[in-house]
C-alpha cells in the first residue's frame, strides 16, 4: 500500500529559530537519502527564509498572511499539490511566528482526508531570552500566544540558551513543564540537536499524548478535536468550545503586523545597523536582502529580539532589495520615512 507522507509542523514565536531548525532537519533528511519538501509561510510579501533553503528542495510558499487564518485554505491546496507533483518522502511546514498551531494541525488533519499525509510532530521552538523577559511581566498578547504554541507541541526546543544564564534556564524548564507536561524539552543553541534523536522522541511523545488524553486532549491526524488538552477558559471563559477558542486564539495574535519596504537604492551599512539598533521595542523582528553603498555584494540581514546578524548571499532568482518589519502596532509611516531618508543620504 502507498505510504503516507510524514508531516512535521514547526511552530514558535517570531525569530525563535524555526528556519534554523528547518535547515538542520533538511540536511539530516537529505543525508538519509530522503527527499523532503517544504511549506513556508511568511507574514511579509516576500519569502526571505526561502533564500536559506536549497533551491533543489520543492518549496510551496504562502505569503502575505498567516496560515492559521487568512490563507488556511491555501495550505490544503499546497499540500495536495506537493504530494501529487513532487512525491516527497517527508513534508515540513514552517508556520509564521504569529501562527496558532492548532489551526494548522486542523488544516493538516483535514487535508489528510484526501491526501496521504500523516502528522508526525508539532515542534515548538522557544526563544529562551524572549520568553524569560515576558515571564517577568506575565502578561501581554505575545506571552499568551507563546503559551498556546508551547501547549500544543509534541516536542519543545528551548533555543537561544546562550542568551540566558543557568538560573533562567532552570526557571524556563520548569515553566515549560508546567504549561506542557508531556512534550520532551530539548535545550539548544542554534537548534543544534541530533535530528535522529529529535524524530524518535517526537513520534513516541505524540503517540503517548494521544493515548493519555483520550476524550479531551491532544489533537491528532484525522481528529476533529481542536483542543490542546488544556482549559481554554483560562483565556476566554469558554470550556474548550471550538468556536470560542478559535475566535479567542485568533485574537491572541491579531496584534501582529508587518511592513514590507522595497528599496530603490543602496544604503550605508553603518547607518542601517544603527537604525536596527534604534528600532522601537514594538518591532521585534526584521529581515531582508540589501546592497550597501559602502561594501560590495548583497546581504541577508536578520534582526530578532534586539540581536542583528548579516550574511553575504547570492540571492536565488530576481530579488529586489527589501526589508520586512514585524511587530505590534508600530508606526509604518515612520519606518518608511527613515528608510527613504537613509537611501537619500547614502546616495549623496
Ligand atoms: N544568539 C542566538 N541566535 C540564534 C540562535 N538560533 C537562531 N539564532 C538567530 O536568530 C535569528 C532568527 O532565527 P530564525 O531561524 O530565522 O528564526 P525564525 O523562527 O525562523 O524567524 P521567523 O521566520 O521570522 O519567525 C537568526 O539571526 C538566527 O541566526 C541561538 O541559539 N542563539
Amino acid at each position: 500500500m502507498e505510504q503516507a507522507v510524514p508531516v512535521y509542523i514547526l511552530s514558535g514565536f517570531l525569530g525563535s529559530g524555526k528556519t534554523t531548525l528547518l535547515q538542520n532537519m533538511l540536511a539530516a533528511f537529505r543525508a538519509q537519502g530522503k527527499r523532503p519538501a517544504v511549506v513556508m509561510n511568511e507574514l511579509g510579501d516576500v519569502n526571505l527564509d526561502g533564500q536559506l533553503v536549497d533551491d533543489q528542495i520543492p518549496t510551496a510558499e504562502l505569503l502575505g498572511g498567516c496560515i492559521c487564518c487568512s490563507i488556511r485554505g491555501d495550505l490544503s491546496l499546497q499540500l495536495v499539490e506537493l504530494v501529487q507533483k513532487e512525491a516527497p518522502d517527508v513534508i515540513i511546514i514552517e508556520a509564521t511566528g504569529a501562527a496558532n498551531p492548532m489551526d494548522i494541525l486542523d488544516g493538516v488533519s483535514e487535508t489528510s482526508l484526501y491526501a496521504r499525509l500523516e502528522l508526525r510532530q508539532l515542534i515548538t521552538v522557544v526563544d529562551a531570552a524572549h520568553l524569560y523577559d515576558l515571564y517577568q511581566e506575565q502578561r501581554g498578547r505575545t506571552y499568551r500566544l507563546m503559551q498556546e504554541q508551547i501547549r500544543c507541541a509534541s516536542l519543545l526546543i528551548l533555543n537561544k540558551t546562550d542568551r540566558v544564564d543557568e538560573e533562567a534556564r532552570d526557571k524556563l524548564n520548569e515553566l515549560l513543564r508546567k504549561w506542557n507536561a508531556y512534550a520532551p524539552v530539548l535545550q539548544t543553541v542554534q537548534c543544534d540537536v541530533p535530528i535522529e534523536t529529535l524524530l524518535d522522541m517526537g513520534i513516541a511523545g505524540f503517540e503517548r499524548k494521544e493515548q493519555e488524553s483520550v476524550g479531551e486532549g491532544m489533537p491528532h491526524p484525522g481528529s476533529d478535536t481542536k483542543s490542546c488538552g488544556h482549559d481554554h477558559g483560562q483565556f476566554c471563559g469558554c470550556n474548550g468550545n471550538q468556536e470560542h477558542a478559535a475566535h479567542e486564539l485568533h485574537h491572541s495574535h491579531s496584534h501582529v503586523m508587518a511592513y514590507t519596504h522595497y528599496f530603490d537604492g543602496p544604503v550605508n551599512s553603518v547607518e542601517f545597523e544603527k537604525l536596527l539598533q534604534e528600532l522601537p521595542r514594538d518591532i521585534y523582528r526584521a529581515k531582508g536582502i540589501l546592497a550597501f553603498s559602502d561594501t560590495s555584494g548583497r546581504f541577508l540581514f536578520q534582526y530578532a529580539y534586539r540581536e542583528s546578524d548579516f550574511m553575504k548571499i547570492d540571492p536565488q532568482g530576481e530579488v529586489q532589495d527589501v526589508a520586512v518589519f514585524i511587530g505590534e502596532h508600530f508606526d509604518k509611516e515612520e519606518i518608511k520615512r527613515k528608510l527613504l531618508a537613509l537611501v537619500h543620504s547614502s546616495a549623496s
